[in-house]
């Protein structure tokens, strides 16, 4: 369970040209559950092999506690690795697959029983053990290779790329809790590459997002979805994301419009931001509000258990989470109001600063 510490680790696939991963220096931390997150080709499975030993980083140094394992190739790193389709020995019982990874390293026999029959249990697999392989459904298949990857209980840590994808949603949430138990069972290291918010979200202790080759925010969950520190966290989680709007920093005093919404926190030189807030913190009512700024409605769409009333300020598009049932309806004018403890501002995509509330002022 060690901590893998990346120093300045950075990979390109064209000698230099452009950077599937951009130098990065982070640690993951021993025996925690990571989601690594982010949109297709971002480079989450380029990280992931470079941590494996799949691929040799273009630079930097990558170490397991205190041993520089850069050069050293995969067999000598001690990690398990699952990958996003079943890699099975398909002429082999599933007893058999998941003895392999302990029989291979030696462990005495009553050892490797006793740990394949817990996996197996925990994964429900005890019904198929003595099967082949081959003969399972796919999905199934991927339950055992998953098995393969959590059956050592001494591994440097656990890589699981996208494991789930082939599996059938409804068991899904069920592997990801099992998952869960066995990482609070065994403490691996682990990291589980997703591009799915909602399974970085549940699963993970603490969530990497990954963009465009470099880490934008890595925190735990909550704190990815009420303190975003880039716009791309922003509309990445969240469902739908962040609310982004044209803003001007006059003073001390945020504008959208001709519409006082707040303070600036801090020293923020004057010019233009965009303000950043989620819908479920936008407040909508029919009447003017203060600070508010003027809206018009577009549509509302009913969800059943809340309303999205979408609206525009000026040109820009924006939504509102309400209860269900909002007496908002589209062609009507709305006020909308920004709470300052939920509001952030951004400059070029990073957060640059927060709102604070008018302080009494009677807003223009
Ligand atoms: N072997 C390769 N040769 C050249 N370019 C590659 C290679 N593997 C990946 N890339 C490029 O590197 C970038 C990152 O790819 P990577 O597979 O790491 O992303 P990812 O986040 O895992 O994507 P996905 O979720 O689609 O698997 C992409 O632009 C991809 O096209």
């Amino acid at each position: 369970m060690a901590d893998i510490r990346l120093e300045g680790v950075g990979h390109s696939y064209d000698g230099g040209q452009t950077w599937a991963l951009k130098p990065t220096t982070w640690t993951w931390r021993g025996s925690r559950a990571y989601a690594l997150l982010g949109p297709s080709g971002c480079g989450k499975t380029t990280l992931l092999n470079i941590i494996s030993g799949l691929l040799t980083p273009t630079v930097g140094r990558i170490f397991f506690d205190d041993r520089d394992v850069t050069d050293v190739p995969t067999a000598g790193r001690n990690i398990a690795q699952v990958f996003q389709f079943p890699v099975l020995y398909e002429e082999m019982s599933v007893y058999d697959n998941l003895a392999f990874p302990l029989r291979n390293r030696k462990f005495p026999k009553a050892e490797i029983d006793r740990r394949v029959r817990q996996v197996s249990e925990l994964l429900g697999l005890d019904p198929v053990l003595r099967r082949r392989s081959r003969r399972l459904d796919p999905g199934r298949q991927q339950i055992v290779s998953l098995g393969r990857g959590l059956v050592r209980s001494q591994v440097a840590a656990v890589l699981l790329d996208e494991p789930l994808t082939v599996v059938d949603p409804a068991l899904k949430w069920t592997l990801r809790s099992k998952l869960k138990e066995i990482h609070r069972d065994t403490g691996h290291t682990l990291v589980y590459v997703t591009h799915d918010q909602t399974e970085a979200l549940t699963f993970a202790d603490e969530v990497v997002v990954l963009n465009d080759g470099a880490i934008v925010q890595t925190g735990e969950p909550a704190e990815l979805f009420l303190s975003p520190a880039h716009e791309f966290v922003g509309h990445f989680i969240g469902s739908p994301g962040m609310n982004m709007l044209p803003a001007e920093v006059v003073g001390d005093v945020v504008r959208v419009g001709p519409a006082e919404v707040g303070q600036v926190t801090g020293d923020l030189p004057a010019g233009a931001v965009r303000i950043g807030v989620r819908p479920e913190f936008v407040r909508i009512t029919g009447e003017p509000t203060s600070p508010g700024v003027a809206a018009q409605v577009t549509g509302v769409d009913r969800m059943g258990a809340y309303d999205l009333v979408h609206a525009r300020v000026g040109e820009h598009p924006i939504i509102a989470k309400t209860e269900a049932g909002s007496p908002h309806r589209p062609d009507t004018a709305a006020f909308l109001h920004f709470p300052a403890e939920r509001t952030f501002l951004f400059r070029d995509q990073v957060r640059c600063g927060s709102l604070a509330p008018l302080n009494g002022r009677s807003p223009r």
